[in-house]
């Protein structure tokens, strides 16, 4: 069988740039094959970079300024996508996260009445597919969302078929601007309707803010964690902090800058000065924070502890949070999905490159489970090309 030559494009909650992954995909699922060819981030122009995070933090746009946007945004992309198969025969796909600006889970009103989750993601598919003439798969969420799922964690299947194991319980544990895991228990029979995954809350969208505004903005995020390890965790208001209602909401569940943002900081940093914290023991404090949230919501919400925890997302390479994790983790082995093959920066975009593939095969991308959609569905929408 040949392999089919698929671009995946993501821009995460910590909006620093498009990650790029140009791969070939070969089977559908226990025997699918994913070679990365080529990963690169494009960084965003700062002054686009900034607009985005003005509108996630809830800025007023009007929609000339939102047309504008969402076909700025398109641009990059499709360059990101150009650039990434320099040197290579044409990708046949892309598979488009775009950038998420706006998601609202679904939400209850009184006893009786639901209301659908609504989701944002700008760059729109079809600029993407006319400019690079690869037919581009965009909106991924939608349909998720429509079927009463959160739109969201999308990549636990694509973890499924790429991560899980035959005989260990595992978690895989992404790190971006949010957290968000895929707990898969061993192979077997109904493996797949035993997998369970959420967000688990900041990953380093709180961290970087911080960093940002310590540094004044000459830093945008604690390399290596080496700033947050010079200080010492508040245990306290860690403590004070994982009192608040997302962390006890059980399984499906997700969040975002919305939450997890700029306010959130702000009462972050108005409780420190209760404790007098130096800017060292305040980034440590938030990197337990997103430790601890992690590890407790391992301990709440699943039947057992894995026996491996997989780290991806930027920041996996956060080496105080990983020192953090494992302590927390005790006996649990933490590894990198580096370690075992995949590649931890490019993941995400390698997983919407898959989804993209299959939904040109008609196979469907959610997990009721993870998302608490009602059923399966094609995830995404075609943008043809001319052939
Ligand atoms: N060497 C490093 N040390 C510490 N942190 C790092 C390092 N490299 C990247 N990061 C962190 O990783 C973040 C980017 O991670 P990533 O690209 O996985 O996020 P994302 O894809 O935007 O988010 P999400 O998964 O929520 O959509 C940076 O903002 C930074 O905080
Ligand atoms: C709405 C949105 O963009 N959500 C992202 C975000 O970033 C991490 C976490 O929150 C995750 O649930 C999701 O992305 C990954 C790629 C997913 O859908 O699996």
């Amino acid at each position: 069988m040949h392999p089919t030559r698929v671009i995946g494009l993501m821009s995460g909650t910590s909006v620093d740039g498009i990650d790029a992954a140009l791969v070939e995909i070969v089977g559908t699922d226990l025997d699918l094959k994913v070679e990365l060819l080529a990963g690169e981030t494009y960084p965003y122009p700062p002054e686009l970079q900034e607009r985005i995070l003005a509108v996630c933090a809830g800025e007023a746009i009007s929609m000339a300024e939102l047309a504008e946007l969402d076909d700025a945004i398109a641009l990059v992309f499709a360059q990101a996508a150009q650039n990434i198969q320099t040197g290579y025969p044409p990708a046949t796909l892309i598979g488009s996260h775009g950038q998420t600006v706006y998601h609202l889970p679904p939400h209850k009103h009184g006893e009786n009445h639901q209301s659908l989750g609504y989701s944002l993601q700008l760059g729109r598919g079809a600029v993407i597919a006319n400019y690079t003439n690869i037919t581009t798969i965009s909106n991924f969420r939608v349909a998720d969302i429509a079927a009463g799922g959160h739109g969201a964690p999308l990549v636990p299947r694509v973890d499924a078929y790429l991560l899980s194991h035959p005989q260990e319980y595992s978690c895989i544990q992404n790190i971006g601007g949010i957290g968000n895991v895929t707990y898969m228990p061993p192979r077997c029979d109904d493996w797949l309707t035993q997998i369970r995954a959420w967000d688990t809350g900041p990953g380093n969208s709180l961290l970087d803010l911080a960093v940002q505004n310590f540094s004044n903005g000459t830093k945008s995020y604690d390399e290596n964690g080496d700033w947050a390890a010079s200080g010492n965790p508040c245990f306290a208001l860690v403590e004070q902090w994982l009192s608040q209602d997302y962390f006890h909401l059980p399984p499906p569940k997700s969040t975002g800058r919305e939450l997890f943002g700029v306010n959130y900081l702000h009462q972050c940093l108005q409780d420190c000065q209760a404790y007098q914290l130096s800017p060292a023991d305040v980034l440590a404090t938030i990197t337990e924070l997103t430790a601890s949230s992690i590890v407790n919501s391992y301990r709440n919400f699943l039947q057992r502890m894995p026996d491996r925890v997989l780290l991806c997302g930027g920041g996996s390479r956060n080496l105080y949070l990983r020192n953090r994790l494992q302590l927390l983790l005790g006996s649990v082995t933490v590894l990198t999905t580096d370690d075992i093959g995949l590649n931890a920066a490019f993941k995400e975009a390698i997983a919407f490159a898959v989804l993209a593939y299959w939904r040109q095969l008609g196979i469907p991308g959610n997990l009721p489970t993870a998302t608490g959609a009602i059923q399966e569905v094609l995830l995404g929408e075609v943008n043809l090309v001319k052939t």
